[in-house]
């Protein structure tokens, strides 16, 4: 397959968040492909005036993405959804920045069907903001899936040093147990291989992690790991998938961080996603794996408490927005 064609399409987010100030920031950092906005261009113009780079950056409104040409300066903004305030608080939590946030990622979503966009890269959405806004999902990943019809995918989340990606995502912990199934976790596995083989990785080794305490100690305490997960890691195998585990998950990051593990395949979202953003939220990206395009995202959220002051770091931003790139360099994202 081709490389995707057309610009990087990158989301506002919640507008009252920290996604303004990020883009703004990104893109006057320069950019090295053209890259269009899905957002509210009244609110960029806003965060762009609060950091001071009105001098360097100019929004420009495009009604399609290939009109986004990779001007400098020039930030082309394209937004099919109603307009904000463009005086809305920044950090106060408003249900039409919800709404906006859900269409803007909606619009980009269409246009990466469409075969308009090289890649989606995603500021933060507020979950509960978006709900108020009257958009009931629990995040980008279910909306990606369910708009462009996705049956199998999976969050994964990676950094310099670690590759992780989750069986479970945005469920109450009380379910997640009644989610370990051996589907889930073989489909988790190989999902878990075909990102590192598209990182690159010629024979990736997959360890999966345990549920329960030392992986249930041999049934002592909860048989999933026993019952479920390690019948998955040897179906796995069978196909061909160096995976191994289940391992105890208290240790199974560190030895991936050391280098014995390309990936690991956590159980439940916080399990996976603490050893991640431990290691800092600066560099951290996120990917939803078995799309039909790419999309990259930061790995942190809307940071309500500092939308507005300026501080904000756009170094996830952009490492997501350099993964993208990288990972539609070659011959298709999806192989
Ligand atoms: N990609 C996404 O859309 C995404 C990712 C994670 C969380 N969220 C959502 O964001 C909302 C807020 O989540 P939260 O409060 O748990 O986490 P958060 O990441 O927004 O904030 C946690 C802490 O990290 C700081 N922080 C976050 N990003 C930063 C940055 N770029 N620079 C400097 N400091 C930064 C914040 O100020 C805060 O102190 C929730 O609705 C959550 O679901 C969205
Ligand atoms: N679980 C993600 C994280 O904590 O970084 C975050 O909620 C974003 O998820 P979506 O990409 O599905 O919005």
């Amino acid at each position: 397959m081709d490389a995707p064609s057309g610009p990087i399409g990158i989301t506002m987010g919640d507008a009252a968040g920290i996604g303004p100030e990020i883009i703004a920031k990104l893109f006057d950092g320069g950019l090295p492909h053209p890259s269009v906005v899905y957002g509210d261009a009244g609110i960029l113009d806003a965060a762009i005036a609060r950091l001071g780079l009105a001098g360097r950056l100019r929004v420009e409104l495009v009604g399609e993405p290939d009109a986004a040409t990779g001007a400098p300066g020039a930030v082309p903004v394209l937004n099919r959804w109603q307009a904000l305030p463009p005086d809305l608080p920044p950090g106060r939590p408003d249900p039409r920045a919800g709404r906006a946030a859900y269409e803007f990622l909606c619009h980009a979503i269409d246009d990466a069907l469409a075969g308009k966009l090289r890649a989606i890269v995603t500021a933060p959405l507020n979950k509960k903001t978006m709900q108020a806004g009257g958009a009931d999902y629990p995040g980008h990943t279910e909306i990606l899936a369910e708009r462009s019809g996705t049956q199998h995918y999976a969050m994964m989340l990676a950094n310099q040093e670690l590759r992780v990606i989750l069986v479970t995502i945005h469920v109450p912990l009380r379910r997640v147990s009644e989610l370990i199934t051996i589907d889930n976790e073989l489909e988790t596995i190989r999902l878990a291989h075909r990102a590192c083989r598209q990182a690159g990785i010629a024979s990736p080794r997959v360890a999966v992690a345990g549920l329960n305490p030392h992986a249930g100690e041999d049934g002592r305490f909860g048989r999933e790991d026993l019952d479920i997960i390690a019948p998955a890691v040897e179906l796995a195998r069978r196909e061909g998938v160096d995976a191994t585990g289940p391992w105890p998950g208290d240790t199974i990051f560190m030895r991936a961080r050391r280098g014995e593990f390309d990936i690991v395949v956590a159980q439940y979202h916080d399990q996976g996603l603490i050893p991640v953003k431990y290691l800092g939220v600066d560099e951290g990206v996120n990917v939803t794996v078995g799309l039909p395009f790419v999309r990259t995202s930061v790995d942190h959220g809307t940071a309500f408490d500092i939308a507005g002051r300026g501080i904000a770091d756009p170094g996830s931003l952009r490492a997501a927005y350099d993964l993208a790139l990288g990972m539609t360099r070659g011959p298709g994202p999806l192989a």
